[in-house]
């Protein structure tokens, strides 16, 4: 790890990129040549002029010359199209690569991690950052190459020719150098502070978009959107500060570097009357100067792309380097289903504090179980350890005598259905969303799911039936069919152990009783660890976990906690009061009408 940390962002991206080496060096090979071939013209019309002035007449000596030329002008198109199309081509596999190097990443890191990074962050990483290594791949490493390399062996003719000379052709491309290194000096810290404010914008893009309907709700239009606007505005005027600061190099450095021929023109015509550089040399020296420029001004495009490689490789790197919960690959021998947890502790992190303390629990195969305490007493927390979504701080939890770090997470995975509360459903088909509980499915199976969870009649009922696409997060469907699509969905994962966290939103009785039988169909033979918000639901339950502040407060069935624990009895007396409240209403609204 240590030595990770060491490694230079180029050294890492050309590791990311080690399966397509053989690519690259490939194109660069093809960069060169087509640089050659673009260096052949200049040393042709360097040819025909010192014929010229050796007073050649015969015009038949000078078409090489000119057949050089054209042949020099098509190499380097022929030579850098295959160039650019190699290392294209290994560049998007790379991404490629990278891309589903940083999804199969997510699925190892706790699920805290991802619970915690603003939702932009990843999509940000994994769609722009990689995005922005195209540049360095494709075009830096053969194009800056050959870039670089005609300059190079242009001035070394050049020094071939008269020394003198060469150091005059260099006088404005190391001036030209000084002034744009003045901005290249900053460059990473300007750029990382562009990154930063970036994501500022993104995430208060998200949310206020994702939040739009409690600010509509809300009436909070005006201060959420001036949030917004704000950070627009920052991220815009950013850009134009940072342009105006470097506008007066770049700008300097544009113009200095191609006036190279103020200085070879004085220098050369000042050698000349000397008589210390022939005519042919001159004019030769004069054309080949022209050449130099050119491509070095090509090269420092580049270096915009140099200076945003470290926080680009840097962000990738934070989520490839992330902490994993480390599983074996070994298939793990499971004695049953039974569950046990033994003196389990659970921080979220240091600043958190610990918010577990000491849990021990039995869940017997087949049988239900559900958690319930006040709101914050940490059920969700304890759920989420059980399903393997954290390592737990002390203690162990077992399935079938194994602890549960010991189980691959395929296999911890299958064992376990997860429905929570927030039902997402994939922008596809309605089919697809409740198959991804089992992508080898037939249709019929994945209808007969459907049907057992209650979705079937109003599935078909919507306009392209089972083919509807759910949209984004399930956008048109209410949350009582949201939840029975997520029910059916567990159905036809068929795990012996289902984890369901109630909902909390009321839903009409209708929709609730729905919902009931849907989950005695998904639960039927199976281990149900529930975490209910409504007593009613669980009275039958054959354990009943009472949480309060992390603590197992009381276990057991409904009359023994109705005796034995306060907590539970108070929860229960509070339950049966607002329902009856809820009765009264309901009766003083019926007379009403
Ligand atoms: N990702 C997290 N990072 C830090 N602390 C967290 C995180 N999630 C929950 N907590 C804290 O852990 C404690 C237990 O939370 P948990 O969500 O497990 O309670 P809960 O009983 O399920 O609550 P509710 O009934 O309101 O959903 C709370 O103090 C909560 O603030």
């Amino acid at each position: 790890m240590e030595q990770e940390k060491k490694r230079s962002p180029y050294q890492m991206l050309w590791e990311w990129a080690r399966a397509y080496h053989g690519s690259f060096y490939a194109a660069v090979i093809f960069a060169v040549l087509g640089v050659v071939c673009s260096m052949i013209p200049y040393f042709c019309a360097a040819g025909i002029i010192k014929l010229l002035l050796e007073g050649c007449e015969e015009i038949e000596k000078l078409l090489p010359y000119f057949g050089g030329m054209l042949g020099g002008y098509a190499g380097k198109v022929i030579f850098s199209c295959i160039s650019t199309g190699i290392s294209h081509r290994a560049t998007y596999a790379t991404l490629q690569d990278l891309r589903k190097q940083l999804i199969a990443k997510l699925s190892r890191v706790p699920m805290g991690t991802i619970l915690e990074t603003p939702s932009g962050q990843y999509k940000t990483t994994i769609v722009d950052r990689v995005e922005g290594m195209e540049p360095t791949l494709a075009h830096l490493l053969p194009e800056m190459t050959a870039n670089v390399l005609v300059p190079l062996v242009i001035a070394v003719y050049i020094f071939v020719l008269d020394w003198r000379m060469g150091l005059a052709s260099l006088v404005t491309l190391v001036i030209g150098m000084v002034v744009a290194g003045q901005s290249g000096k900053t460059y990473a810290v300007r750029w990382e502070g562009a990154v930063k404010t970036g994501k500022r914008m993104a995430d208060a893009i998200v949310e206020y978009v994702g939040g739009i309907q409690v600010v509509k709700a809300f009436s909070q239009s005006a201060g959420s959107y001036r949030r917004y606007a704000d950070a627009v505005n920052d991220n815009a005027q950013y850009y134009v500060d940072w342009m105006h600061d470097n506008q007066k190099y770049m700008a300097s450095m544009q113009s200095i570097v191609p006036a190279v021929l103020v200085t070879i023109l004085p220098v050369g015509t000042g050698l000349w009357g000397t008589g210390s550089l022939s005519a042919a040399e001159f004019f030769t020296i004069i054309i080949l100067s022209l050449g130099l420029t050119g491509p070095l001004m090509a090269a420092m495009t580049f270096v915009d792309d140099l200076a945003v490689v470290g926080t680009n490789v840097g962000e990738i790197a934070a989520i490839l380097e992330a902490d994993e919960l480390e599983r074996p690959k070994e298939i793990a021998e499971l004695k049953g289903n039974g569950i046990e947890l033994h003196q389990v502790e659970f921080s979220y992190g240091e600043k958190t504090g610990e918010v577990l303390h000491g849990i021990n629990l039995s869940i017997q195969p087949g049988t239900v179980n559900a958690l319930v305490g006040p709101s914050g007493s940490g059920k969700s927390t304890l759920a989420k350890l059980i399903a393997g979504f954290w390592n737990v701080t002390g203690g162990s939890i077992t399935l079938g005598g194994t602890d549960i770090r010991k189980i691959p997470f395929e296999q911890l995975n299958g064992q376990i259905a997860y429905v929570s509360q927030e039902n997402y459903l994939f922008d596809r088909s309605i089919r697809d969303n409740i198959r991804m509980g089992n992508p080898n499915a037939t249709d019929e199976e994945v209808e007969e799911a459907a049907r057992q969870s209650g979705c079937d009649s109003f599935i078909r009922a919507l306009d392209n039936g089972y083919d509807t696409v759910a949209g984004g997060g399930g956008g048109h469907l209410s949350g009582g069919e949201k939840q029975r699509i997520s029910i059916a969905r567990a159905m036809l994962k068929n795990a012996p152990i289902v984890i369901l966290d109630e909902a909390t939103a009321s839903v009409d009785p209708e929709n609730e009783a729905q919902i009931q039988k849907a989950l005695s169909a998904l639960t039927a033979g199976k281990t149900l660890i529930v975490i209910a918000h409504r007593l009613s639901t669980i009275v039958d339950a054959d354990q009943i976990i009472v949480i309060e502040n992390g603590c197992v407060a009381g276990c057991g069935k409904q009359e023994e906690l109705l005796a034995d624990c306060p907590l539970y009895a108070n929860m229960w007396k509070a339950h049966q009061e607002s329902k009856d409240r809820m009765g009264e209403e309901e009766q003083k609204d019926a007379s009403n009408n």
